[in-house]
């Protein structure tokens, strides 16, 4: 180990040599045009050592001589900012994200809603959109002609579409062409997509291109990052609990059998931050992960969470006119339907969680 001091806020820090030798950004070491290492971990001696410690540039620079022969220079800063406790606290302080519930997420409606001209014309618009989405999980994108090559449009303007069983851009009614309550006319309680799946989508756009001679069928929406918060502290327990059993998800039709085994919330092994909630009662598979003694449980911690999810306070609810394509989050933010009665056609599409969260950082909004 090396002790380090900052020169300027005097903080010591105990760095493994090893690390801080593999860490060297110079360009022998990281190539300047693909950001990738030049050399593998066995490239470089197991127990080497800094023979020579300096700094320059007003002590912003740490120079280091190697035993392998190699001469490094670090940016003092990024060092320290390369620590876990650092990279705890940026998480733990960050206020991009901000939960909600019915009656706050309505004070913030105007933030929500872009057109789809200022959209396509302006890329500030893009950002804007893309930050609504990180900061609430959800999002609208208003004066869309109401087809499908116009809803695929304005959701590629933002993000690439994500290829599933289900098409790239879908168009459903209630005709059943997969095997799913989605694709009837019946009430459909608040769910996250694609548990079933290894890597559920990321963010889910629906539209509604046609509603005609009925009526019903308004969608509604709940914040899971509120809602888990809200178990955490209400019932630790059964907030424990739910971060740790595995809970098996399946999907069955003529050439799909999808399955897919994780808790019901995901928490960040590093910063115990929440990274998702995956919960849908109509595709849950058997439960065979949990010994019998332990069931009872489970399902108590179960309710607890479903009942924060069913309450009023908690749904936003709102009919969908052709013209909006709502964007949500669907690690997030859980979605459901009324039943409807009448000809409703929803044009939509999934984007992969790595594409979304790519798209956020190379504008800047998270790290
Ligand atoms: C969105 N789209 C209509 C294509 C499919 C709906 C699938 C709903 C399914 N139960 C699930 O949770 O994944
Ligand atoms: O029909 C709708 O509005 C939503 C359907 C739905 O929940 C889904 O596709 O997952």
């Amino acid at each position: 180990m090396i002790s380090l001091k900052h020169p300027k806020t005097g903080k010591i820090l105990e760095v493994d040599e090893f690390w801080l030798r593999y860490h060297c950004r110079c360009v022998e070491c990281v190539d300047a045009d693909t950001k990738q290492r030049r050399y593998n971990l066995f490239d470089l001696p197991a127990a080497v050592k800094a023979l020579k410690l300096s700094y320059k540039s007003d002590q912003a620079l740490l120079l280091v001589e190697w035993s392998d022969g190699h001469k490094a220079n670090y940016d003092i800063d990024n060092i320290y900012n390369s620590q876990l406790d650092a990279l705890i606290s940026r998480r733990t302080s960050s206020t991009i994200y901000t939960p909600w519930n019915r009656s706050t997420i309505l004070k913030h409606e105007q933030n929500l809603c872009f057109s789809l001209s200022a959209l396509i014309n302006n890329d500030d618009v893009v950002k804007s959109l893309v930050t609504s989405l990180v900061r609430y999980g959800i999002a609208f994108i208003n004066e869309v002609p109401p087809t499908p090559t116009m809803t695929e449009l304005a959701i590629r303007r933002v993000f690439p579409i994500m290829k599933t069983f289900f098409g790239e851009l879908w168009t459903f009614g209630d005709r059943k062409d997969h095997a799913d309550t989605a694709y009837t006319k019946l009430y459909l309680g608040s769910h996250t997509d694609n548990t079933y799946f290894c890597d559920a989508a990321g963010l889910q756009a629906l539209h509604c291109i046609e509603h005609v001679n009925g009526e019903g069928g308004e969608n509604f929406f709940v914040d899971g990052l509120h809602v888990v918060q809200e178990l955490k502290r209400e019932n630790p327990k059964a907030y424990e609990l739910l971060c740790r059993v595995q809970v098996p998800a399946e999907y069955i039709e003529p050439g799909q059998h999808h399955r897919h085994t994780a808790p019901i919330i995901k928490t960040d092994p590093v910063t115990g931050e929440f990274v998702q909630i995956r919960v849908n009662e109509y595709d849950r598979a058997i439960m065979d992960t949990l010994p019998q003694s332990e069931m009872a449980n489970f399902h108590g911690s179960l309710r607890a969470l479903l009942e924060l999810i069913r309450e009023e306070a908690n749904q936003w609810q709102l009919k969908l006119s052709p013209g909006t394509i709502v964007i949500f989050d669907n690690w997030r933010v859980l979605h459901g339907r009324m039943a409807y009665t009448g000809q409703r056609t929803m044009s939509g599409a999934y984007v992969q969680r790595t594409d979304f969260v790519s798209k956020a950082r190379v504008l800047g909004i998270i790290e």
